[in-house]
Formats: structure tokens, sequence, C-alpha cells
């Protein structure tokens, strides 16, 4: 297969899937402000090279939470991967694998949590929402520690699921056949229908999500797992330092993809003040808008101990499955491989806040 940048797969992932399910992956909330917000916010940040480094051997590979990467790359959780491939999570998982990189599994994955960590030979992480029925929470939190997953990561930036109106005009509800598997059926029947004016993806948070929790209810969460927790969504110092406080074990900075609070900053101009409050108590992962092995030096110049990828691990899956996911990683590592001898930056540990410049 020749190979495509990753604009390729967007283009044709844009062409394989239904209106209103691009929509549904590409779109944002509000005003979609975000959307371009994301990418400006990492084309401004310039990179500074070091020279006369012996790079004849450059290494991308690191450690997140206790696991071993090829790099410090890895997808985002994204709901219902059945939308892209009939394979869904099952094929992403096996490419993350076949790669070396993270998979965090959205808690509202399309195949059991047990069928992914069957195809995964690489580290997975389980995405959660607090639901209101607690039960269920803690019932798939007992069957991610026994098929080996490895964190939980709480979205919590995600109250409620923001107005996207795209959603909202085409009311988009996954079609019959592609179900939120590891969800209690029982809390999420009505879900799965749009109403007027609504598109299920919002019922879904209406319904289930508890959006009256807070810090204080981390400790119960921490009491019922010996899993390292990771925060998903924060945007503010302040948070980064009560996080730390509280003892979790990882922060993802992120603004979900532009799909939540409109005008919210964009994830990677948050990300030095964030690590900086963190002060290397916790791993710093960052997402949103990376496209290039560019971006992965950038979010580690500013701090970040490891990025992720959302939209592309899916168009990826929509042009060839397994396949599709694995050259999209493959793409980005290959040049990340390359920015690392450009920069004179032969480890992963050698990128640093003086090799960046805000243009
Ligand atoms: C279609 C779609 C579904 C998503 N589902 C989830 C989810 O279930 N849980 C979550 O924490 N974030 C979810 N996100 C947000 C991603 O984890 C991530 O923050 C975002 O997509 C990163 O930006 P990128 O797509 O520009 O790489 C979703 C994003 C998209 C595009
Ligand atoms: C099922 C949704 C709440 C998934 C999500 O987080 C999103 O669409 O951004």
């Amino acid at each position: 297969m020749a190979e495509l940048a990753l604009r390729d797969y967007e283009a044709s992932a844009r062409e394989q899937l239904s209106g209103p399910v691009w929509d549904f992956l590409e779109g944002g909330s509000g005003t979609e402000s975000m959307l371009t917000a994301g990418r400006d916010a990492l084309d401004r940040l310039r990179l500074r090279p070091r020279c006369l480094v012996d790079v004849s051997a450059c290494e991308p590979a690191t450690t997140l939470l206790g696991a071993r990467l090829a790099a410090p790359l890895g997808i985002a959780p994204v709901a219902y991967h059945q939308l892209a491939h009939p394979e869904g999570e099952v094929a992403t998982a096996r490419a993350a694998g076949a790669v070396g990189a993270l998979f965090t599994v959205s808690m509202f994955a399309s195949r059991t949590i047990e069928d992914i960590a069957a195809a995964a030979t690489g580290p997975l992480w389980l995405q959660l929402y607090w639901l209101k029925r607690r039960e269920s929470m803690i019932g798939l939190i007992r069957r991610a520690e026994d098929a080996g997953y490895r964190a939980l990561v709480l979205t919590v930036d995600a109250p409620l699921v923001a107005h996207r109106p795209r959603d909202a005009r085409n009311g988009f509800a996954v079609p019959a056949g592609i179900r939120a598997v590891n969800v209690d059926s029982s809390v999420m029947s009505a879900s799965y229908e749009a109403e007027a004016g609504e598109s299920a993806i919002a019922r879904h948070s209406k319904e289930q999500f508890d959006p009256s929790i807070t810090w204080a209810d981390l400790e119960w969460l921490r009491e019922r797992t010996s899993l390292p927790l990771v925060l998903k969504g924060v945007l503010s110092g302040e948070d980064a330092g009560r996080a730390v406080e509280c003892g979790i074990e990882g922060l993802v900075v992120s603004n979900h993809g532009g799909r939540q609070l409109d005008f919210a900053l964009p994830a990677v101009d948050a990300l030095q003040e964030i690590a900086e409050a963190a002060g290397g108590r916790c791993q710093i992962v960052l997402d949103g808008a990376v496209r290039h092995g560019a971006d992965i030096a950038k979010g580690l110049c500013l701090g970040a101990d490891a990025v992720l990828v959302g939209r592309p691990a899916l168009w990826g899956l929509a042009h060839s499955g397994s396949d599709g996911v694995e050259s999209v990683l493959r793409t980005l590592l290959g040049e990340f491989s390359e920015v690392m001898a450009l920069m004179g930056a032969p480890r992963v540990s050698d990128f640093h806040r003086s090799g960046i410049v805000r243009s």
C-alpha cells in the first residue's frame, strides 16, 4: 500500500462514512470555534533544534505509568469504534499492540472490554464517565481489573455532553446493532433514541452521568480499585495541583477535541502550566489536534510524557480496519523519529522547554 498522509485517511473516511456518522466524528460543540483553534495553537509553536548531537541511534521508546511504549504515543478514548469498522475496538487494539502504542478504551466502546483485551498486545487503559448508578461503574471496573487494564481514566470535562449542533440537526443516534456493550443495558436502554432537537448522545449524559460529583468523591473511587487513576480533561494548573494532592497518578490535558466547553483554551496552551503545577508528581498526557510527529515533540517540550490521537485512529479504522489504524500510528511514529534526529534529541528525555518557541 502506498504511504498515505493522515489527511488522506481523513479524506477517505469522509467518503466511506455516512453524513451523520462523519458529523459525529468530526464535529465540535457550540460554534465549533475550537476545531481550528487547537490546530492553530500547535502550528504557532516552533521547534528550536540543537546541533552536533549524536543522533545515530535515536530511541523513541518510553514508559508511561509503568508500561513500556514504543514511543510516547497512544489512542484517546473514542466511543463506538464500530461506527467506523465492523471489528471496532478489537481492530484498534490489534493495531495499537502491533505498533507499541497505548490504547485508551472508551466506556462507550462497542466491543466488550474482554474481547478488546484478548486482541491487545500492548497496554490498555479504560476511560470512565461517572454514572449515577455507581454499582454499574464498579462492575465495569472489576471487569477491567480482571482483564488486565492498566489504569482508569475518569473524564472530568463532561458533567453533561455539550450541545453539538451537527448531531442535534441530524438527530444523531448510533445505528441499531452498535451498542455500548460494556454499560448495563438497563442503564442504557432509553439513551439510544434521539429526541426532537437533541441527539441520542446528549441523552446518554442527561440520563446517566452524575453531574454532582466533586473532588471529595474521588476518594470513594480510590477505595474501590487498585488501578492507577488518571483524570482526563484538566485545563488549569489549580486543578492539576488539586489532583496531585488527591493522589491522582496521571492527567490528560484535553479540551475533549473541541466537543465540550466552547471557547475552552487549546489543551497545548494549558500544558506548561499544568506540567509545572504537577511538578513531576504525576504523569502528564496531552490530546487534541495532534496530527504530526512534530506535535509529539511539541507536547514533550512543554512537559507531557505522552500524547494521544483521537479522530485520526478512527480515520484509519474507516479506511482499512486494523491495517489503517496501524498505518496512521506508524506514520506518526516515523515522523517523530525523524524529528528526534533533526531536533538533536535522541531520547524522549531530551525534549525540554528550550526546544520550543511561540511564534
Ligand atoms: C467521536 C468521538 C468520540 C469521543 N468519545 C469519547 C469518550 O467516550 N470518552 C472521552 O473521554 N473522550 C471522548 N472523546 C474525546 C477524545 O478522547 C479526545 O479528547 C479528542 O478526540 C482528542 O482530539 P483529536 O480527535 O483532535 O485527536 C471523543 C472524541 C470523538 C471525536
Ligand atoms: C458517548 C459520548 C459521551 C462520547 C464522547 O465523549 C464524545 O462524543 O465526545
